[in-house]
């Protein structure tokens, strides 16, 4: 089998894209940045980053739940978003990230905002009481419809639930490409169609970057 490499935005449109969105409004942002090209850490990246917090701000969002939270660059622009006084929920298998998210947030006066907990994202999920604005999926993807699953019941009316990496660097869209994990693949593909076709949401996938579906409860 062909190893099939597809580009989801022309490298042109990104960079350009990236252009406009230079401008940091805190040096933590770029120390953040910065830190994953070093170490090739996985982060959604500025213009998903971006996205996330408008978001979070067009529905109101005070209450945010991750899965995957890494270091914290994605709780970043949530954090911006729920304002003083909102909690993002971040989680992470690596008690290391929670150490490094907790230094870049205080530095950008955003972890008063945080509840940080080490450990497997959905067990934590279910050990946390409540509902959620935004239930926000950046874990292993083999995971994926278990955690569409289990966030779908707790997302408010009009709330959100947004997942990155839904295109898996095209290889959803490709039967028979030897990818690196076929199976995330798959689950990733199941994970889409069961959104899509969720009565309950309307949903649709931006294409930026990885892809990142966003899908909004039904109002009751
Ligand atoms: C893609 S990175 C997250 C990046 C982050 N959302 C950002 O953009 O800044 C995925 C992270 O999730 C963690 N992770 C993956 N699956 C997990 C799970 N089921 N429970 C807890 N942490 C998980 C990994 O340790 C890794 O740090």
């Amino acid at each position: 089998m062909n190893r099939i490499v597809l580009m989801i935005v022309d490298p042109i449109i990104e960079h350009y894209m990236h252009t406009l969105a230079r401008r940091s409004d805190h040096p933590v942002l770029d120390e953040m940045e910065a830190f994953a090209l070093e170490k090739s850490f996985p982060i959604v990246g500025r213009l998903v980053g971006i996205s996330l917090e408008i978001y979070a701000k067009m529905i109101g969002a005070r209450r945010v739940f991750e899965f995957g939270s890494g270091y914290g660059y994605s709780a970043y622009w949530f954090g911006r978003a729920v304002g003083p006084g909102g909690q993002v929920v971040c989680t992470d298998s690596n008690p290391l990230n929670r150490e490094q998210a907790e230094q870049y947030l205080a530095a950008a006066g955003l972890w008063e905002r945080v509840r940080f907990c080490t450990g497997y994202a959905q067990d934590i999920f279910g050990q946390t009481d409540g509902n959620f604005d935004i239930c926000y999926n950046d874990a292993d993807k083999g995971g994926y419809p278990d955690i569409w699953l289990m966030a779908r019941e707790r997302i408010r009316s009009g709330g959100l639930y947004i997942a990155d990496n839904v295109l898996w660097h095209g290889w959803v869209a490709v039967e028979d490409s030897a990818d690196a994990k076929p199976d995330w693949t798959k689950a990733i593909r199941e994970h889409n169609r069961l959104i899509l076709t969720d009565p309950e949401f309307d949903a649709f996938i931006n294409p930026t970057r990885d892809g990142v579906i966003v899908a909004r409860r039904k109002m009751a």
